[in-house]
């Protein structure tokens, strides 16, 4: 279990950035993030993952990883979890990749170093995992380098990487915010597929996805969970001003076309 307790980040000029943030992800659950732009959401998966940066820090609080505390841990321990213990598919997938570097060879490095792979057996790995998230033409995404991709197609990279590595909880910020409605579905549906083996923790504006994948859903303003529960609550009897407008907002849209506007 992934359990955030009293989780407060403050910036380094002692702005609140996370106020008090308690809750739990079970593995096998899925959890939803979204409320207000700058409201905190990236800021508490950067937290969790250990990357928040020099520009702020956590002021007080625990995050607990099956009980062990990741506050005590040292930097490389905190490395040594990410990618098979927790993965991170990040809201700008191009700051996920190393611009000098072809895709497929950082790939193909990432599965030696975690999975322990060899180059054979990690390049097979990459072919499949690629061809699961519709970039079919292999040779070419892996010969390429990000900047030659497409944001979309960065994202299913990511995603490609995730399901190699199978991560015990997933932290996915915006998986699907560059992509057309097919891809949004097969990304959902992998996702969903992987809750067998995961935790997810997915950060989303899009109703549709929200509410296909994740059973509970908080809402966040100015670095608070304000409200929370399944979508359909949160749309038919929303309690706080922000879910209010998220609700009126989309509710008069056809369920398949939800989709987020900015208020
Ligand atoms: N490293 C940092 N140092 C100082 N302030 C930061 C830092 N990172 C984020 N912030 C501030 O923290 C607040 C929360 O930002 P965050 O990116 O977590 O919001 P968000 O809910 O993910 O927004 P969005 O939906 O637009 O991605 C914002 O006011 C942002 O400017």
């Amino acid at each position: 279990m992934l359990e955030i307790k009293n989780l407060s980040v403050e910036s380094k000029k002692h702005i609140n950035l996370l106020n008090d943030i308690s809750f739990s992800l079970q593995y096998g659950e899925s959890i939803g993030l979204t409320g207000q732009s700058g409201a905190g959401k990236t800021t508490l998966i950067k937290a969790v993952m250990g990357i928040l940066g020099k520009t702020c820090r956590v002021k007080e609080g625990d995050i607990l990883l099956d009980g062990l505390g990741l506050a005590a841990l040292s930097s490389s321990q905190r490395r040594d979890l990410c990618g098979t213990t927790l993965g991170y598919i990040p809201q700008n997938p191009m700051t996920a990749f190393d611009r000098r570097i072809k895709i497929g060879k950082q790939i193909i490095e990432t599965f030696r170093l975690r999975l322990r792979l060899s180059k054979e057996e990690a390049y097979h790995l990459a072919v499949e995992k690629l061809q699961m998230v519709n970039l079919v033409d292999t040779s070419r995404v892996m010969e390429s380098y990000p900047l030659q991709l497409s944001g979309g197609m960065l994202q299913r990279v990511s995603m490609a990487i995730l399901l190699g590595l199978k991560p015990k909880y997933i932290l996915a910020d915006e998986p699907t915010s560059a992509l057309d409605e097919d891809n949004r579905d097969m990304i959902l549906d992998l996702l969903m597929n992987q809750m067998n083996d995961s935790g997810i923790l997915m950060i989303s504006h899009d109703v549709f996805a929200l509410e296909s994948l994740c059973e509970m859903i908080l809402v966040m303003e100015r670095g608070r969970i304000i409200e929370g529960g399944p979508m359909e609550k949160l749309l038919l009897l929303p309690k706080q001003e922000w879910t209010k407008k998220f609700s009126a907002a989309n509710i008069k849209l056809d369920r398949r076309k939800w989709e987020w506007m900015e208020y």
